[in-house]
């Protein structure tokens, strides 16, 4: 492996839900070979906060789902992004999302392309989840990974009156898999660089 893949995960999250599908996507990207995973909580945006996001491979977007949106703490990450967007700072980088709501829906989709226009602004480039709907057919369940049926990221369903340990596990599962598709995303691209450079 040509060096560590840097995998950052920008997330909020308000009562833990969020937290712990963050911690299932970094999971799943520790699966792939070469890989360096973290957790960036973007309530605080401090220098090194920005540094961290400056030296990853990918950045994983996540919030929650409030109002139909993402929450204004990721919305305030989002807007003081602007001045690495004035630099170019995240271009070229990898990025994808997820959230997490109570409603099945909850117009988590959203909060979803708000993370992808957020992206495409940087000039990033948007990894989708990859997986196939769950629980689409009879013999599926609820436990499917992707039971949601999302394409640009990951959701989850979190019911509103139990704590993050009761998650669905299909739903920490799909975080997973977000995590690892991102991370070995990132590596093809860093061994595809490093051909180029070397063909010249
Ligand atoms: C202010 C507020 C707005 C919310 N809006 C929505 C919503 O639009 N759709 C939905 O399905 N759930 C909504 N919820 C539920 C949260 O999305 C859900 O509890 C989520 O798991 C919270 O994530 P967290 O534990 O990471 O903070 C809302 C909760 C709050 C507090």
């Amino acid at each position: 492996m040509n060096g560590t893949i840097r995998v950052a995960i920008a997330y909020h999250s308000a009562a833990g839900h969020t937290h712990r599908l963050a911690e299932h996507v970094r999971d799943g990207a520790l699966t792939v070979p070469g890989t360096e995973a973290r957790l960036v909580p973007v309530e605080t945006l401090d220098d090194g906060l920005w540094d961290t996001l400056a030296s990853a491979d990918a950045i994983i977007f996540g919030s929650p789902t409030y109002m139909g949106a993402a929450s204004a703490t990721f919305q305030a990450f989002a807007e003081a992004s602007s001045a690495v967007w004035a630099v170019r700072g995240w271009q070229d980088k990898l990025a994808a999302g997820f959230t997490a709501s109570g409603g099945m829906s909850g117009d988590k989709l959203n909060t979803l392309q708000q993370m992808t226009i957020l992206a495409a602004q940087h000039g990033m480039n948007w990894v989708n989840l990859g997986l196939g709907p769950g629980w689409h057919m009879t013999y599926g369940t609820e436990f499917d990974r992707n039971r949601l049926g999302f394409y640009l990221g990951a959701a989850a369903q979190t019911f509103n009156d139990l704590p993050a340990e009761d998650m669905n596990p299909g739903d920490l599962a799909t975080g997973a898999a977000l995590g690892a598709r991102v991370a070995e995303a990132a590596r093809v691209v860093r061994a595809g660089r490093l051909e180029l450079a070397v063909a010249g």
